[in-house]
């Protein structure tokens, strides 16, 4: 992927939503600079730029250096907050007030974050939290509470959330 497929690479996704898109593209240019080393001295001012406008003014914290796979949806984008560690696949929806994060031990130290695979719909504010992973072809509701994995093919609601299968796939 050259670096124009690169950073646009969630546009036709986001048709329509130029908020998404202006937050997807500038967390693409981030994560390009980030992910190479040459790029990410050169791009250090950028990246400080992405931090200030995305996380402060948009309140959408998308570390640069997060790994998440081609054609992102973003809706409504605010109060989306992950951590770094955070894996995301392909063709996956994010919605406002969302935090997709990790837990605090008593000895100080964190656990893992969500891995999310491919084609996986996240409601709005909703939580994943913890070392667990959500299999392809998820939904998740939106205000749903999410502490352990998610089988493929499933919808998961409510607080803790509770899977079933999916009827439609
Ligand atoms: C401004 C905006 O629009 S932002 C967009 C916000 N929208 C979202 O975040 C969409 C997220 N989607 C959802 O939460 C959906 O309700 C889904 C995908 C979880 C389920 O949708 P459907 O398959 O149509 O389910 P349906 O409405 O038939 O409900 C099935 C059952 O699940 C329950 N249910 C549905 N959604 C939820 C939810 N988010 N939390 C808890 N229970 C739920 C229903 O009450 C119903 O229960 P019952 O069988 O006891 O009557
Ligand atoms: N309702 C659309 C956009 O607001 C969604 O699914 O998020």
């Amino acid at each position: 992927m050259n670096f124009f497929e690169f950073i646009f690479q969630d546009w036709s996704v986001n048709r329509g939503n130029i908020k998404g898109r202006l937050i997807l593209l500038l967390f693409r240019i981030a994560n390009f600079c980030s992910t190479r080393k040459i790029y990410y001295y050169i791009g250090f001012p950028y990246l400080l730029f992405y931090r200030i406008l995305v996380e402060w003014f948009f309140s959408v914290e998308i570390p640069w250096n997060t790994r998440i796979g081609k054609n992102l949806s973003l809706y409504h984008g605010q109060a989306l907050v992950m951590t770094n560690h955070v894996v995301i696949g392909e063709n996956c929806t994010l919605r406002q007030s969302t935090t997709i994060g990790n837990k605090q031990a008593r000895d100080g130290g964190f656990s893992g974050s969500p891995v999310i695979g491919n084609h996986v719909d996240i409601g709005s504010n909703v939580c994943l939290i913890g070392d667990i992973v959500v299999g392809d072809d998820v939904i998740i509701g939106c205000g749903a509470v999410v502490v352990k994995s998610v089988s493929a093919c499933c919808i998961v609601t409510g607080n803790p959330g509770v899977e079933r299968r999916r009827k439609d796939i």
